[in-house]
């Protein structure tokens, strides 16, 4: 999808020569990192921090050396893409299985950068179900425990059995009608036993990278 690549490609702008980078996961900063790849060939220097193993393969591919937080005391710039970002720039992210690892790296960021093409932006959070990682244990039991805040439920599936991220982790995708209060809904998730993290990101994206009605860039700023 063409948007994708423009906006994904523009994130590049936000990265300086030097920078420890958080590399995020799915299909549209797939084209930022192989930017990133392109421009290391003509002499950036960056260190990655990848959100999945599916991006750290990416990374090793395009050339981008790889770090650990063991190594690193903070990551300058990440970029990440988005399932859905709502006005205030609050993100439904998971879409893809890697939500806890882009949560600690999002977090760890100076800065958090998201690219989203513009049929990610939404009004409100909550037609795209939201991803929510559980440890197996007791995952009949926690499914209940969601269901109870209003969503209905599916386990993800994958190769006739559970999908498991990279953690080990079961993934949840939890239908919720509109999401007026993201901030609240985050909090009631995690305090549930067995949630390990949501893909709800509020007040964390600093900018949000899109395309307008005229198919222009735009940088939206968090207020
Ligand atoms: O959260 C994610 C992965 O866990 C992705 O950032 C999200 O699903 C968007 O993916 P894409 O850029 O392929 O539309």
């Amino acid at each position: 999808m063409i948007e994708k690549k423009i906006v994904g490609e523009k994130a590049v702008e936000f990265i300086k020569d030097g920078m420890t980078v958080g590399l995020g996961t799915g299909s549209t900063v797939y084209y930022t990192i192989m930017k990133l790849g392109q421009l290391m060939k003509e002499g950036l220097s960056i260190k990655g921090v990848p959100t999945s193993i599916q991006t750290e393969q990416l990374a090793n591919e395009c050339g981008i050396p790889l770090v650990t937080f063991k190594e690193i005391n903070h990551i300058d710039v990440t970029i990440d893409g988005a399932d859905e970002v709502d006005p205030q720039l609050s993100l439904i992210k998971g879409g893809g299985g890697a939500l806890l690892r882009e949560k600690i790296i999002a977090r760890a960021a100076k800065s958090f950068i998201v690219v989203a093409d513009p049929a990610k932006m939404v009004d409100y959070l909550g037609a795209f179900p939201l991803p929510i990682e559980v440890v197996p244990f007791g995952v009949e039991m926690t499914n209940k425990q969601i269901r109870l805040l209003g969503a209905e439920t599916k386990i993800r599936s994958a190769n006739n059995g559970p999908y498991k991220s990279d953690n080990g982790n079961y993934i949840i995708d939890a239908k919720f009608p509109n999401i007026l209060d993201p901030v609240t809904l985050e909090q009631k998730l995690n305090m549930i036993p067995g949630v390990v993290e949501n893909g709800l990101f509020n007040q964390m994206a600093d900018a949000v990278i899109t395309l307008n009605a005229d198919k222009q860039i735009v940088v939206k700023n968090r207020s």
